[in-house]
């Protein structure tokens, strides 16, 4: 290891360029690592520097915090793209077996930096998507278990990345704006002073992910996201939880009860955009991304209207209201809209689902699943 650092080290002074990969420097020096069970199958081509291959033709992928809303679904999308054993789930609880049996799991604790630092090792990691993260509903509830998630977490995912040349996704959120950011159509760049941990946590990763690119040459890339729609995987704990719940209502009990106020509007989009704009920006050449945090949009929405969209299949289904205050604040200080331009500029994003696709769309998966559980 130190062999190789010096090496690198030798070629970054001879070339005069900031290193793509190694940051040594400005990096605690890496501990050795060990051989541990995490070594997963291996990566089908050759690899024998010291950076690993960030470039998009055979990454190897971790995803942290794989086993919520968004990861397995991302790890679906990236096996189909890149091959089943490329791409590592972890997450620090227990897979179904299903999620088990479908490609390569491990344990993976963010705030355990030598952990991290060893599965990324041992198993050549070129990219990491960092989805570990504590939501904003959740947040408020727990805001220390929020700050060492959010914050400590982020630290190690960009010093790992650093220190081995990753290609890094962190996804950001409309909840990183607040009550003093524009909130229709807020652009990518103004004022961001959110309300909720959760909202301070990913500025905090914005800026930290972007410092580390200008500062470090770190391959770091981020979205934010609008609250995510899916079929069969539930929300973790934030506040646009209910237009998920919704649709489940609706198909099984054929009533709602909203925990936000009719009229408030939000910006929301199906996993399927949210997943493939994932793999684009993931894929996107370098030269392309003007900036490294871009918003993206599909849609907005108001419980009520989102209720007026599902009656056109479900005539008698009715949402009422019981509103909870804390959460109602957050929706309020968030955008009702974002400018996503920038991305549709840059690096061609395009939205497929729009609020009757969306509804069309969750009403018969969750029919279909609904049934099979019948049969069984
Ligand atoms: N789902 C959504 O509507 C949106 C999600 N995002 C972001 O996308 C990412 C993924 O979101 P979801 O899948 O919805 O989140 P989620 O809350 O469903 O899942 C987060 C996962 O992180 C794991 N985790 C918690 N502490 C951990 C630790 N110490 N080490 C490793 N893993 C840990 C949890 O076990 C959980 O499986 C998050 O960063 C979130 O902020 C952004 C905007 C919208
Ligand atoms: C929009 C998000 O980031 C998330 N769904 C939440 O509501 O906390």
């Amino acid at each position: 290891m130190m062999l190789a650092m010096q090496l690198l080290r030798g070629a970054v002074k001879h070339t005069g360029r900031r290193p793509q990969c190694s940051v040594k420097q400005l990096i605690p020096v890496v501990p050795g690592t060990t051989s541990t069970s995490q070594q997963l199958p291996a990566f089908r081509g050759t690899q024998s520097s010291f950076c690993a291959n960030t470039d998009s033709d055979n990454p190897r992928v971790l995803i942290t915090g794989g086993l919520g809303q968004l990861g397995v679904g991302l790890a679906e999308l990236l096996r189909q793209r890149f091959g089943q054993n490329n791409v590592i789930l972890s997450d620090i609880r227990k897979p179904s077996y299903h999620v088990y049996h479908s490609g390569p799991f491990v344990f993976a604790d963010i705030l355990d930096l030598k952990n991290l630092r060893e599965i990324v090792v041992n198993n050549n990691i070129s990219w990491l998507v960092h989805y570990s993260a504590v939501l904003s509903a959740v947040g408020e509830n727990n805001v220390a278990v929020a700050k060492d998630v959010n914050i400590t977490g982020l630290h190690n995912i960009l010093d790992i990345a650093t220190e081995h040349g990753l290609r890094v996704f962190v996804p950001s959120t409309i909840g990183a704006f607040g009550p003093s950011s524009p909130r229709d159509l807020t652009p990518d760049l103004c004022v961001q002073r959110p309300q909720t941990i959760y909202g301070v946590s990913k500025v905090h990763a914005e800026l930290m992910g972007e410092y580390y690119h200008h500062r470090y040459g770190l391959d770091f890339r981020c979205l934010r996201y609008p609250g995510i729609i899916s079929a069969d995987s539930q929300p973790g704990g934030g506040t646009t939880d209910y237009a998920v719940k919704i649709f489940h209502a609706a198909v099984k009990t054929g009533s709602f009860e909203c925990n936000l106020c009719s009229g408030t509007q939000l910006p929301m989009m199906y996993i399927d955009d949210c997943l493939r704009a994932t793999l684009e920006v993931l894929e996107a050449p370098a030269d392309n991304l003007a900036s490294r945090t871009y918003n993206i949009h599909a849609m907005s929405f108001t419980p009520q209207s989102l209720t007026q969209e599902i009656q056109k299949a479900v005539p008698h289904f009715k949402t009422t209201y019981d509103v909870d205050p804390v959460l109602q604040a957050i929706a309020d200080s968030w955008p009702m809209a974002l400018d996503d331009s920038a991305a549709r500029r840059d690096w061609g994003w395009k939205h497929k689902y729009d609020l009757p696709e969306l509804v069309k769309t969750m009403l018969s998966h969750i029919t279909v699943s609904n049934r099979r559980a019948q049969d069984f």
